[in-house]
């Protein structure tokens, strides 16, 4: 299809320059600022957020809305700020501005702009720049995914005891949630695994699925806007997606688990403590899961 009969690919050019340029701006702000005495919390004292992760939001949503004014947007400091998560079939952009502001606030090199694109309420493209690293992760649906340009392909272990996983402790320190954190983790670690690792940012431990490092990836309490971008990343290069209790992959359950092939995620769910949080796209009034 000539570029004109695909418009979807505009957008997702579009993402990548505005991906580009948002990473710029947060390499500035880690070279010459203390972004320590800025900080903000949100759903716990550990949950951050920095005037820079709004200001990246606000850049890219400007942006989308003068080249594609009837998009929609779902947007991380958005949906804090009041706007709702809900994903329609119209064509929405999921935006994560900083995936990984704790490390960002403590200069820790692992910080992802995450851009995903839904239509129908299905991830077309993913684009999550890994800002520090300059890595740029891009996958199109159907096309393939690729890391600046060199195409991806999952790791092809299917032995778990040979196996790299990922997965973080999350925002949550209630008493009960870090009891199923560590009980997973015992489990996971025990079988043995080769080693459990975290990059401190959901997206770019499932570009490291993507890009056969690690084998696969977990984690509860998980936002849509963490997630969808990498989502397609992780399956144009082979890679599985599925929900913690086996069942298929809901965007909005805040549960997640990327994998290289069924093989390793089916014995790695087998070892999960299941448990949820409230969903994403919940009604404002409804009790919580
Ligand atoms: O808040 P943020 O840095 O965009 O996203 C982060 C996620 O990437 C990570 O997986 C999760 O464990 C953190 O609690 C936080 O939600
Ligand atoms: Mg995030
Ligand atoms: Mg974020």
């Amino acid at each position: 299809m000539s570029k004109s009969h695909d418009p979807w690919q505009d957008a997702m050019d579009h993402a990548v320059a505005v991906a580009r340029k948002s990473g710029e701006m947060i390499r500035e702000v880690v070279q010459n600022q203390d972004q320590s005495s800025l900080v903000q919390t949100k759903s716990s004292a550990v949950d951050l957020v920095t005037e820079t992760d709004q200001k990246v939001e606000r850049l890219i949503i400007q942006s989308v809305k003068s080249k594609f004014p009837s998009h929609r947007f779902i947007g991380e400091e958005s949906v804090s700020s009041g706007e709702p998560c809900i994903l329609t079939s119209d064509p929405t952009w999921i935006i994560d501005p900083i995936d990984g502001t704790t490390n960002f606030v403590h200069r820790y090199p692992f910080v992802g702009v995450c851009i995903g694109f839904a239509v129908n309420q299905q991830v077309e493209w993913g684009v999550v720049y890994s800002a520090i690293e300059d890595k740029m992760f891009t996958a199109r649906r159907g096309r393939g995914a690729f890391c600046n340009g060199r195409p991806l392909q999952v790791s092809t272990q299917t032995d778990v005891h040979r196996s790299m996983v990922a997965t973080e402790f999350g925002s949550d320190r209630d008493p009960q949630v870090v009891d199923k954190i560590f009980s997973s983790l015992h489990k996971v670690l025990s079988l043995p695994v080769h080693g459990v690792r975290g990059a401190g940012s959901a997206a770019l431990n499932m570009c490291a699925v993507a890009r056969g490092s690690v084998e696969l990836y977990y984690e509860t309490g998980v936002h849509v806007w963490d997630i969808a971008a990498a989502s397609v990343i992780v399956t144009e290069a082979g890679g599985v997606l599925r929900d913690t209790t086996g069942g298929a992959l809901d965007l909005m359950s805040r549960r997640i688990v990327a994998a290289n092939n069924e093989t390793i995620a089916t014995r790695i769910i087998a070892e999960l403590e299941v448990y949820s949080s409230e969903r994403d796209d919940r009604a404002p009034d409804c009790e919580p899961e």
